[in-house]
């Protein structure tokens, strides 16, 4: 049996199929010798089993009750059918399960992602020829983390792309390091590659290099929301209510597409400004989703996007990425920095939210508001909507913050209201 699969793959081979004729062969040479000494171990002890038996039998036998010698001879050729039966079938059974188990990590063994070196593109605009070398000119940063930093590369073909590099594995425990490990974190970039939303940064494709990922996507000429923000801050740009309720809604949009339409869902787990990319019509495009729970990375650091029980307890579910999504929307309305110091000297609360609902309770929320934004009375009322909305989404207690569907309707039913 084992020959003909064999042959077989030497047929494939022939025919240029794509398996690794070496590593087969070997394989099946293994195994078949596993399976050989399986079975004369097992032959050996069917025999020593019989014999026992047919010994322990025939002594009781002799001695309690004894018989003429030709019934005796008849007894003792039954006994020895009955008993071999009974072996053979125990047998039988056995070597099954120890054929079942064989196959089955055999097709595990074909089965498993191949631990892949290079690059895996899932565009077409991309080449892997011009991506790898393209790396080495890694000069303009757009922005730095302790997880990695994200350069702005010019392909051959003149497309810009943004390169994100994640750390190398150093720091890791043994297990990150491990083939395991890294070919789970491929198997999760593919995942993330078949993501396809207008609000969703897509992977374009990733590059493995022995200690590190590279991970690719477009590039963003209007950055992120925290750059443009910058700009908010520091009076160099305007950003009225509709963009700015058009970045909150795209932003929920992402979020309800990653928490209720893929599978398995995906948590985003690291949602803040920096993470929220802009096109030229302000139409915002989550970046990183899910990359921190991929690279084990998730709940370490807390920011101030992030929900109280996953930076205490490391608990992260849907309702910590509405927690992030609140304290945007806060900074959206107020156009204030949650980083500022004045909300950890606050008497009321530490943070944009905590103040926001303090605000709130105090019927203070269009003083609250940013005023460039206040004049127009149906959007007044909008917006203090949304404050509302804002200071549910920051919530101590997750179950009191509205999933992302309820969210997508609340947000673009703001004007019914
Ligand atoms: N695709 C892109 N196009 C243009 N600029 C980008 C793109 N991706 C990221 N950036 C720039 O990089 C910045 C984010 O850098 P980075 O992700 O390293 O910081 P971070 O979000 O604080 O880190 P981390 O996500 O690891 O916690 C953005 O603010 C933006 O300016």
């Amino acid at each position: 049996m084992l020959k003909i699969v064999h042959i077989l793959f030497l047929i494939f081979e022939y025919l240029g199929l794509p398996f690794s004729m070496k590593k087969i062969s070997c394989m099946f040479n293994s195994l078949s010798g596993i399976i050989k000494m399986m079975s004369l171990s097992i032959l050996c002890l069917n025999i020593l089993c019989v014999e026992c038996f047919e010994r322990i039998l025939k002594e009781n036998y002799s001695v309690e009750s004894p018989l003429p010698s030709s019934s005796h001879e008849f007894k003792h050729i039954v006994l020895r059918i009955l008993l071999s039966i009974l072996f053979g079938v125990l047998t039988g059974i056995l070597c099954s399960l120890v054929f079942v188990w064989f196959v089955r990590c055999f097709v595990r063994y074909i089965n498993r992602t191949p631990i892949l070196k290079g690059a895996v593109v899932f565009s077409p605009k991309i080449s892997p020829k011009t991506l790898q070398p393209a790396l080495a000119n890694e000069t303009d940063v757009l922005g730095s983390s302790p997880n990695g930093k994200y350069y702005k590369i010019v392909l051959e073909n003149g497309l810009n792309i943004a390169v994100k590099r994640l750390e190398p594995f150093k720091d890791e425990s043994p297990s990150m390091k491990s083939k395991s490990a890294k070919r789970r974190i491929q198997q999760d970039l593919e995942m993330l590659s078949r993501l396809r939303h207008r609000n969703l940064m897509s992977l374009r494709a990733y590059i493995r290099e022995s200690n590190r990922f590279s991970l690719v996507f477009d590039y963003m000429p209007c950055g992120s929301l925290e750059d443009v923000m910058r700009e908010v801050w520091g009076n160099q740009r305007k950003l009225s209510w509709e963009v700015r309720l058009r970045i909150a809604v795209g932003i929920v949009k992402g979020l309800q597409y990653l928490h209720l339409s893929c599978n398995p869902r995906i948590l985003h787990c690291n949602l803040k400004p920096t993470n929220v990319m802009l096109d030229n019509d302000f139409e915002p495009r989550l970046a990183d989703c899910g990359l921190a729970k991929i690279m084990n990375k998730f709940g370490r650091v807390g920011s101030e996007y992030s929900a109280p029980e996953a930076f205490q307890n490391c608990r992260y579910t849907d309702k910590s990425d509405i927690f992030s999504f609140g304290v945007i929307l806060s900074m959206l309305l107020t156009s204030r920095d949650p980083a500022d110091p004045f909300f950890e000297e606050a008497s009321n609360g530490g943070s944009l939210g905590q103040w926001l609902r303090q605000m709130q309770q105090n019927g203070e929320s269009r003083q609250a508001l940013d005023s460039c934004m206040l004049g127009e009375e149906m959007e007044e009322d909008e917006m203090l909507m949304a404050v509302r909305i804002a200071v549910v989404c920051v919530s101590d207690l997750p179950a009191d913050r509205p999933s992302s569907d309820e969210l997508v309707s609340m947000l673009t039913q703001l004007n019914s209201f």
